[in-house]
């Protein structure tokens, strides 16, 4: 079974038509990078995809359900990070954490400890309010949160867009080792090209509204003589 289906999706907001008949199905263990112009849709798209915005018509199911009508244990099978990070600002990354561990059946505590040691909450950041963190600490908070409870299925809206280069080079690295080697399915919007190449295999653009293309990057960049960037470019002319 496909964990993410998407059918004829719409969504306008006012007047602007965003989604405009989304189709997108998605094979088990893929890692696929989303990619679009600004305002393109991406996170309308993602957000819609999982239930957390109403979509106007259409549809999308997560693992065989409807998004409309997620179970609990479907949902403790997804990881979300959102583009703005949606984090308890009163509390601190450890209660944060400990709150988040009594909603999943699934958590590994082990990872956790790694991730908050490896990422830099080892010292006074762990015990800090989230309110008092810098961007980059809240959104690294918001993939360990996302990641804690070893998900099949992971989203993630610019996940590095507040990262520094060795913030980056970790999350990177946590992906490949951490979650794909796991063959959880992986979909990530992002507008750094080279970080896409080293973890994505396959892309989907996002223009005018449609999944316009989609497929491997080396099957769709092959014969072409083309970089990644000169594709997203001609794409979303
Ligand atoms: N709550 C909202 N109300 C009105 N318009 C919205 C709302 N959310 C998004 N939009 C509009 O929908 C369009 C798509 O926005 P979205 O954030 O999905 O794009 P995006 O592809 O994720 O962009 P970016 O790459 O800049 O993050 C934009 O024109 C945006 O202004």
């Amino acid at each position: 079974m496909n964990p993410v289906v998407v059918e004829n999706l719409h969504k306008a907001f006012g007047s602007q038509q965003v989604l405009q008949g989304v189709n997108w199905n998605i094979a088990p263990g893929k890692v696929i990078g989303l990619l679009g112009r600004n305002g393109a849709g991406k996170s309308t798209l993602l957000e819609c995809l999982l239930g957390l915005r109403e979509s106007d018509a259409g549809s999308s199911r997560v693992f065989g359900r409807s998004v409309t009508a997620l179970d609990e244990q479907t949902r403790a099978n997804i990881g979300y990070v959102p583009q703005k990070s949606d984090l308890f600002d009163w509390l601190t990354p450890v209660q944060l954490l400990t709150y988040f561990k009594a909603l999943y059946p699934r958590w590994n505590q082990g990872k956790v400890d790694g991730l908050m040691e490896r990422w830099g909450f080892h010292g006074e950041a762990r015990d800090k309010q989230i309110s008092q963190l810098s961007g980059g600490q809240r959104q690294r908070l918001s993939i360990i949160r996302a990641l804690a409870h070893d998900p099949q299925l992971l989203v993630l809206d610019e996940p590095v867009a507040s990262l520094d280069p060795v913030g980056r080079r970790d999350f990177l690295q946590e992906l490949i080792s951490g979650v794909i080697e796991r063959d959880t399915t992986v979909i990530f919007s992002t507008h750094i090209l080279s970080d896409l190449e080293r973890v994505a295999l396959d892309v989907a653009f996002l223009q005018g509204g449609k999944i316009v293309l989609q497929g491997g990057l080396d099957e769709l960049l092959e014969g072409k003589n083309l970089s990644l960037e000169d594709l997203f470019v001609e794409v979303t002319k």
